[in-house]
């Protein structure tokens, strides 16, 4: 196909996965959406700016209540390594979470609504720094938010597990409690001949890790789902130096907030144990947090047998997930859900080979422009 003949969100779709940038610095991506959205008819529409965010609202012809529709912006710090014609242009920077897409497919539901008279209010929201440290919970608090805080809110996220035409969600909690974890240990560094002369943070780390490990698997309850990865570990600059500091970076995840507490708690006692064992000095920062999404259920439960009953749409309620999703701060305040669109792809979230099935992009815009519609 060429590109003449694509779909034009899929070419939106196209240059934003071009310009991947990092939470809070989507400067580019900013630009790239007002300039998309000045080139709609304007006789609907209002737009207001949030840091590296971007509302637009569309007056409705009634506009007794909003409907808010939420998209989010960043990308992740990685290296592409897709079949794409159309890879970053940003080294080392890539949408490996799909918000290409869910920008797109933004800009697909606004672009109908720009000439399409609809009754209620609708507020689309581009909400940047989902992957950290987190938009939402300002934006939420933000003037510009709270003027046209919508009644209602939705969004989705790309599912790559699914077939295209599925969409996957369930009423309650969809995914997890998060919080970033950094753990920065300093001993003392020396030459490699000279064990006793030094602190070293390789053994000190390594011990750590491994501690950390069992808070899982020996303190938590089994029928409590929850997670501590660590992502990243650095330690030293040349194999005959024994270094003083190391990093460990991770992230936590539960289903529940006490079990969030209790994870905590053990973390705060295994690093204590570290620092006097080992003789070190130990920082925790818990960096950024999310809640969990928890999906209106009654909502949710009349979106699924409405998206259900819809030609091509195949509807699953599935399992939580493990993941974790600023959009949750949402809707701690406002009526809505999050649903999982269906891309069906071999690598998942987060990995440099994410290709997601575009056909995705013209359904989904079908399917919620007829959502508002009806709604
Ligand atoms: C959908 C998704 O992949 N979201 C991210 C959210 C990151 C949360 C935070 N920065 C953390 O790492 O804890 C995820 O990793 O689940």
């Amino acid at each position: 196909m060429s590109v003449g003949d694509l779909h034009p969100m899929i070419k939106v779709r196209r240059d934003l996965h071009q310009i991947p940038e990092l939470g809070f610095a989507e400067w580019k991506t900013q630009r790239y959406i007002l300039d998309y959205v000045s080139s709609l008819p304007q006789d609907h529409l209002e737009v207001a700016i949030w840091h590296t965010g971007v509302l637009v609202r569309v007056r409705g012809t009634e506009g007794a209540r909003t409907l808010g529709w939420r998209a989010d912006m960043d990308g992740l710090p990685l290296t592409e390594e897709t079949s794409y014609e159309f890879q970053s242009l940003h080294p080392d920077q890539m949408h490996a979470c799909g918000h290409d897409m869910h920008m797109a497919i933004g800009l697909g539901i606004l672009t109908h609504f720009a000439t399409q008279p609809v009754k209620d209010h609708l507020l689309f929201i581009f909400q940047p720094a989902e992957e950290g440290p987190g938009g939402a919970q300002p934006m939420l608090a933000s003037e510009e938010f709270k003027k046209w805080k919508p009644d209602q809110l939705f969004g989705l996220h790309i599912g790559p597990e699914y077939p295209v035409g599925t969409i996957a969600t369930r009423p309650g909690i969809l995914f997890a409690n998060t919080s970033e974890l950094f753990i920065d240990l300093v001993g003392t560094a020396g030459h490699a001949s000279l064990p006793h002369q030094a602190n070293d943070m390789v053994i000190t780390a390594s011990q750590l890790a491994m501690q950390l490990q069992t808070i899982i698997s020996r303190n938590i309850d089994p029928l409590n789902p929850a997670i501590l990865t660590l992502g990243k570990v650095t330690i030293g600059t040349k194999q005959n130096i024994i270094p003083g500091m190391a990093r460990l970076e991770g992230t936590i995840r539960t289903l529940s907030i006490e079990v969030m507490e209790q994870i905590k708690e053990r973390i705060l006692a295994l690093v204590h144990g570290i620092e006097v064992g080992f003789q070190c000095k130990a920082t925790i920062d818990w960096g950024a947090g999310y809640c969990q999404v928890y999906n209106h259920e009654s909502l949710t439960r009349s979106f699924m047998e409405w998206a259900d009953a819809k030609e091509g749409i195949q509807v699953i309620e599935c399992r939580e997930a493990m993941a974790g999703e600023d959009f949750g701060y949402f809707l701690q305040e406002i009526p809505g859900f999050m649903f999982w669109l269906g891309v069906d792809t071999s690598y998942g979230l987060h990995h440099p080979q994410l290709e997601p099935n575009e056909e995705a992009i013209p359904l989904a815009i079908q399917l919620i422009t007829q959502y508002f519609t009806d709604y």
